[in-house]
Order: C-alpha cells, then structure tokens, then sequence
C-alpha cells in the first residue's frame, strides 16, 4: 500500500466520506443557514463560494489535516524559494519569480535570478513600444500592422488565452494571429490575407527545437523572403526569437539581439508570465503587461502567506483530491460566464494534465489511488445548450468551477444581468435539483415524471470578481497553478516533468522518415506498417 493511503489523514477521510455521500446538499444547507457565509472566501479580488460542494467540516478538517501530513507549507515554500521541485529534471520551478516585484532576491544556484528577469522585461519592453509606437519598420519601410506568434503547448496556449482575454485592453491597431498546428492550414489561413511587409513572426519554442514550431517558423521565413524578392536582411525586420536555446535561435538567423531569454527553471505551461508572452505585452502594451505579473505575484503571495485553512488555491485542490480519490469523479468543468475566457478551459487543460497525468510518484513508485482529472469546459452559456445536460441528468459526478463577475466590458441592455443570471441559476440547479413531488405539483403526466427530476447534489464552486482586468487575470492564472500544486503534493507526483509527450514525438520522427524509405524497412505493428503503406500510395509527392 501506498504511503498516501497509509496517511492519517486519508484513512480518516475514507471512514468519513461514506457519512458525507450519503447527505444530499440540500440537507447540508438546510442543517446550517451560514453555510454559504462559512464556506466563502475571499481574497486577491476573487470570492470562491465553495458551500454547494459535498462537505461539511470534518471533511475540509481531514483535508487539511492531509494536506500537512503531506508537507503542503515545506513543499509550497521550497517551491518559492527555487528548489529543485522538479526532481525528474533537477530544476527548479520558478515560475513566481517572473512576477516578483524587482527588488526580490530569489536564488537558483546561489545566485539571484530577479535582475536578469526585469532585465529581459525591459528589454521586451523597449522592443514592444518600438512596434506599437510604430518606430519598427519592415523591410519595405511599412510599419508592423499584424503579429504572428509561432509556438505549441506553452508557447502558444498562455499567449493565445491571454491575447484573447484582454482584447478590450489592446491595441486594435494590431492583429494577433497564433500559428501552432504542424497541419499546413493553420499557417496558410493565418497569414492568408496579411502583407509580409507588415508581418513579425514572434517565434516562442523555450528548446527552439520543437517539430512543429521550427517547420512553421521555416514556412514563415520562405513566405516572408518571397515577398522581401530573396533578400535575407528582411529576417531581421521580422522574426524575434522567444527561447532558452541561444545557439538553435542563432542557427535559425536570428541574432541574439533580436532574441528574449528565460530559463530551464520556467516550464513551458508555466510560462505565459516570462518573454513567452511577449505577443501579449505587444497587444496590451508594457504598463497593462506589469498590471498582469502583479496580479500573478499578489495569488503568490496569498499562496504563500494565508493559512490553510483560508487560502484559495489550497481550497481549490483539495477539493479536487476529495473527488478525485473519494467519490471517484473523472474530471472537471471549467465554464467561465465570460467570453473574453472563451479559451480559458483550453489553457487550463495543458496546465493541469500535463502537470498531474502522472501515474508514478516522484519517487518513481506506481501509485495506488487516481491522480489529476480531466479538465474540459466552453464558456457560458453555450454549454448549457450543448452538454450540461449530461451534467444535470447524467450518471457521471462532475464538479464545476464557474467564473463570473459583476461587470461586462462591452455592457450591452439586459445581456449581462441574463448571462449572470443563468451562472447563478445553474450552480443553484446542480445542487438542489428538482424532486418527483416538486414535478408533480406541477401537474406533469406521471410517465413523464423520472424524465424531469433533478436529483441535484451536484457539486460546484463559484468564483466572482468585480471585472475581468490584467491584474485578475494573472491572479486567476496562478490560483489554477497554485490548486495544481496543492494536487500533486498531496498525490506525491512532480507536476513539472511531461515525459509522457515524448514517446509520440521519437514515432513521429521515425514514420516521417519511413514515408520515403524501403518496404523491407518497416519493422512496425501490422497496423501501423498497413497506415503507412497507405499513406505511401496515397499522398501527394512533395
Ligand atoms: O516551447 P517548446 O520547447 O517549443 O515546447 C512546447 C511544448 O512542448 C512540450 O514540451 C510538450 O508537448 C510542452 O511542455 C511545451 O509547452
């Protein structure tokens, strides 16, 4: 047996959780009028209401207890203070040092990292009022009108979910478009209608030698020498590189002048916050850029500062252990009731399952108990029309965290108090339902009566704040990556390896090597030998 579930804690837990399944939320509330009040926290501009979840306080003490049975303030303060977190790697996991304020003093290997990170931010800094002052000119002496940010997983979902968040903060003068996908149509509909006279490729790839990203950013050049009649000192007015790897930005033709660094202490799905995201500084200019790392850095310090017991991102994973290894759910849904956060779940999914789709220990042991969920999720309200009802009715217990807040950005008549209150309406339906006695005394026909109940006790947390702002979106972002954390400490995983990705990747390597090679030469699985073949006799010579 594990030493998870030899934990004092989690035995206390498991004898407690049959007396807490049993109870339906609306038992719960109706034992204790201040529930809502004694399960609401707020803290960094953001209040979760977590009283519709399935707990009382025995489980959140238990929780808690587990949570420094397993070290969580050691682990939570050797990770802000630049550990070697990530053992798997040997690095640490900085990723609160890029939102430090500039008088910080954070080391990795006895030496101060903060200088070189507000170093790199001015220098981000001058090179986006150069572009948006219109200063930078292109090959042909147009100013840069359209913004191509080349880049996969954490190089391209944090600045595209940001980009897209605070459009109402940018400069609309600019265009921002994201070229991610290896599949030839994402870059040819992203530069379709552009002039590459006006055009700069923000090259983001922390190893610069991913697949996907070196083969657009080969496409781009092409595209952009077609235009600039062959002439290569057109690469300089165009391309800057985001990256760890000095020598592979070089290689490419990218001066090192032209290039913004990070460290190998960054991890890619923690790195919208570092030179990743300059497309973002870019769109929303540098001021609005330090708005958003002060946000990120006020969770950080809630994070490091606020008890258990009161501490937001820490809530937020235990919530997510107790059903994760308790009632057994399989996922989470994450409905922001904000369309400016239309690709928030698609961010969160890299961030999360990346993080904790482990099913070894850091310690390399096997475990015996679940570890990270499913993260999935569309904006509200247009999941309510597509699979909420799975939700409601389903068979499956899936929590959901919805996000709202009090003011709209672009306030059009009635829309926003509607779309605020079907968040509201939703997360009181999941947890309350409708009885058979209630569809009755509606007058229902009894054979449609099993079809219209609601069982409810359906849990959720609802986080509000004042206005969707830089600030509150980084404190969003880093209460995700917090509550991540919090989840791997206690599973005992390290959140900030992907070994996983890598078995795709070496395949890939060796099938596109095998489009043009010998019959004898396939050594695959029938099926695969049989794909391959087809695609032989089936693709277009290139
Ligand atoms: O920034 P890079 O080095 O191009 O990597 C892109 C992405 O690839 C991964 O390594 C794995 O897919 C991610 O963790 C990372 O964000």
């Amino acid at each position: 047996m594990s030493s998870l579930r030899e934990k004092k804690a989690w035995k206390a837990l498991t004898e407690h959780h049959p007396s807490i399944a049993s109870k339906h939320l609306r038992d719960l509330f109706a034992a204790d009028p201040d529930r809502a009040e004694r399960y609401t926290l707020e803290a960094v501009g953001l209040r979760l209401d977590y009283s519709k979840h399935r707990i009382d306080d025995d489980s959140l003490n238990h929780l808690f207890a587990l949570a420094r049975e397993s070290d969580l303030e050691a682990k939570r303060d050797a990770l802000l203070s630049g550990a070697k977190v990530n053992v798997t790697e040997h690095r640490a996991a900085l990723h609160t040092a890029l939102r430090a304020p500039a008088d910080a003093h954070i080391e990795v290997d006895g030496k101060n990292v903060v200088p070189e990170v507000q170093a790199t931010l001015r220098q981000m800094e001058t090179f986006a009022e150069a572009i948006r002052s219109q200063q930078w000119k292109g090959f042909s002496g147009k100013p840069i009108r359209h913004i191509v940010n080349i880049g996969i997983g954490g190089s391209d979902l944090g600045p595209v979910m940001v980009c897209q968040a605070l459009r109402h903060y940018s400069d609309q003068r600019l265009q921002l478009r994201f070229v991610s996908n290896v599949d030839d149509t994402d870059f040819a509909e992203a530069v379709r209608d552009l002039d590459p006279a006006e055009t700069l490729f923000v090259v983001a790839s922390k190893t610069f030698t991913t697949q996907e990203t070196m083969t657009n950013a080969h496409t781009a050049r092409d595209w952009l020498l077609q235009a600039a009649g062959g002439k290569i000192e057109a690469v300089a007015r165009h391309f800057v590189a985001l990256s760890t790897n000095a020598d592979a930005v070089t290689g490419f033709g990218i001066s090192t002048d032209q290039m913004f660094g990070f460290w190998d202490w960054v991890g890619g799905r923690y790195s919208v916050d570092s030179a990743i995201g300059l497309s973002i500084m870019l769109a929303i200019g540098p001021a609005r850029f330090r708005e958003f790392l002060a946000g990120f850095h006020a969770m950080d310090e809630h994070f490091r500062h606020a008890p258990l017991e009161r501490n937001l991102p820490v809530i937020m994973g235990l919530l997510n252990v107790w059903y994760t290894n308790f009632f057994g759910t399989q996922t989470v849904a994450v409905l922001p009731y904000e369309q400016y956060l239309s690709r928030f779940p698609a961010y969160l999914q890299q961030l999360t399952m990346e993080s904790n789709g482990k099913r070894v220990t850091a310690e390399g042991v096997t475990v015996d108990y679940d570890t990270g969920p499913i993260f999935w999720g569309e904006p509200g309200t247009n999941g309510q029309h597509s699979f909420y009802q799975l939700i409601h009715q389903g068979t499956r217990l899936i929590p959901c965290d919805f996000i709202a807040f009090a003011e709209s950005l672009n306030p059009l008549g009635k829309h926003h108090d509607l779309l605020i209150a079907n968040v509201i309406a939703q997360a009181e339906a999941l947890a309350f339902g409708k009885t058979a006695d209630e569809v009755k005394a509606e007058g229902t026909p009894a054979e449609l009566v099993p079809h219209k109940v609601f069982e409810g006790n359906r849990p959720s947390s609802l986080l509000l704040a004042e206005k969707l702002t830089p600030a509150l979106l980084g404190s969003l972002i880093a209460l995700y990556e917090h509550s991540v954390f919090t989840q791997a400490t206690i599973w005992g995983i390290d959140p900030f390896d992907q070994w996983g990705v890598e078995l795709g990747k070496q395949l890939a390597r060796t099938v596109a090597a095998e489009f043009d090679g010998d019959e004898a030469e396939l050594k695959h699985d029938s099926s695969t030998n049989a794909a391959i073949r087809w695609y032989r006799q089936h693709r277009r010579p290139v």
